[in-house]
């Protein structure tokens, strides 16, 4: 479930938030060469052991230079490309904390966030953690959760969006991870840097908000291929092909709450759906690769729709082979996700794949944290998963184990911080 124009897979034309790096070179252009460079360092490292850092005279890299901005009109996090680490925390309001003192977090939470984001990592209580390193495209997003507006006595302000979603029947969720009154979310293209930001986020929540669950993940490394790729999930599917562009002219509006939209506090903002699906590894690798094929309905080694063409072709959902049976089966996981087959419904998919280790009996806890924006989920996530629930080829080999929903507010302006239209409005 990644996405070409977000991950590492966009191509360099298309990759136009592309910010300049302390080099000079745009991040666009470094990972066109990233691959070439990526097979220089990788041979210096082997030779000089695993410990030993790079060369003195390495420049702050294009990795570590990336810098994405605080204040835009949409929260970071939803439309970059996708990074390399990730983690997600709920965090539920302490006891005795109301409004004030949730819009003090917020404000906290926003100043840190845009401290963060710009590299900025030495303060006089600093954990040291991410010293030495340049922001790697960190980005901190934060979403209130259904249970938040009770809790601040805002419940004239909760969007219907908001409603939960319906139970699915092949549901198997932990309430204890699912949900949450307040949501974060961290990505960077650098472990250390992500984990700076979240100890910094849960020591700005102090004694106003306890983690109620964190989950942790991971995508591809930039310039891990050698030229920008789609990338691939845990079960080796090329995936995030068809994910909403931004260039596309119905992108906006199904992506984000419009300027207008409803409640006002909202105004281009998005609504996300997390859900930590795991993967039934050890049944899913017994297939065959035709089998597997037939599963998502495209090729494992380049993403093509098995209609044929390469990976950018459109699928032809009516072609059948020599016996008369269509080549993309009737019940495909690409075939019946798509936005035509679902009056319309669309999302923007920005997952991250992960691994909690190995169970007793020896079976991998691992799969992908869908995490999914649209401007309202009853036009994306549920009627497309109400779809997938009846039972589509790949439901066999997926468990939906957590789940959340949550209103992520549009981006803060300069002097404000993310939510002030909510918490002071
Ligand atoms: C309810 C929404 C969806 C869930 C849940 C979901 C789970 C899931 N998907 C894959 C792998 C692939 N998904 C692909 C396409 C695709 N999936 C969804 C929605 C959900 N997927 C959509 C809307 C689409 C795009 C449909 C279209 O417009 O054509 C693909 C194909 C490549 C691609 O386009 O991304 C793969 C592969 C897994 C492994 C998974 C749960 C673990
Ligand atoms: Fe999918």
């Amino acid at each position: 479930m990644a996405d070409p124009s977000l991950s590492q897979t966009r191509t360099p034309e298309e990759d136009t938030r592309a910010e300049p790096t302390a080099s000079g070179m745009s991040r666009r252009r470094l990972l066109g060469t990233a691959g070439a460079t990526g097979l220089v360092l990788g041979a210096a490292g082997g030779a000089v052991g695993y410990a030993a850092a790079p060369s003195g005279a390495t420049p702050l890299t294009s990795v570590g230079a990336t810098k994405v901005p605080f204040h835009v009109k949409h929260q970071p996090g939803i439309t970059e490309p996708l990074q390399s680490r990730g983690h997600l925390l709920a965090f539920d309001l302490a006891p005795g904390t109301g409004r004030r003192e949730a819009a003090a977090l917020l404000r906290r939470w926003s100043d840190t966030a845009r401290r963060l984001m710009a590299g900025k990592f030495e303060s006089e209580d600093d954990s040291d953690i991410a010293r030495d390193a340049g922001p790697s495209s960190l980005t901190l997003t934060f979403g209130f959760g259904y249970s938040f507006f009770a809790r601040t006595g805002l419940e004239q302000q909760r969007p219907t969006a908001l409603d939960p979603l319906p139970a699915f029947s092949s549901d198997r969720l932990d309430r204890a991870r699912s949900d949450g009154d307040l949501w974060v979310q961290i990505g960077a293209d650098d472990a250390l840097v992500a984990f700076h930001a979240l100890r910094a986020m849960q020591k700005d929540a102090g004694a106003a908000a306890r983690v109620r669950w964190q989950m942790n993940g991971f995508n591809r490394s930039p310039g891990a291929t050698a030229r920008p790729m789609t990338t691939r999930n845990l079960m080796g599917q090329v995936d995030g092909t068809r994910n909403p562009k931004p260039q596309e002219p119905d992108f906006d509006e199904r992506i984000f709450v419009p300027e207008e939209g409803e409640p006002a506090w909202m105004a281009n903002g998005s609504y996300v759906v997390v859900r930590r699906i795991r993967m039934l590894l050890d049944d899913w690798e017994k297939l065959s690769l035709r089998e597997q094929e037939g599963v998502i309905g495209r090729r494992k080694a380049d993403g093509a729709p098995l209609s044929g063409g390469d990976e950018k072709t459109d699928m032809d959902l009516e072609k059948t082979d020599a016996q008369g049976n269509l080549v993309v089966p009737i019940n495909a996981h690409a075939r019946i996700t798509r936005p035509d087959q679902n009056g319309g419904a669309a999302m923007l998919r920005r997952p991250f794949s992960y691994h909690d280790g190995i169970d007793p009996d020896g079976t991998p806890d691992a799969g992908l944290l869908f995490v999914c924006w649209q401007a309202d989920p009853l036009r994306g996530f549920v009627p497309v998963q109400r779809k997938l629930d009846r039972g589509d080829a790949l439901t066999p080999f997926v468990r939906h184990e957590t789940s959340g929903l949550f209103a992520v507010p549009g981006g803060a302006a300069e002097g404000e911080y993310v939510g002030q239209a909510l918490l002071e409005g």
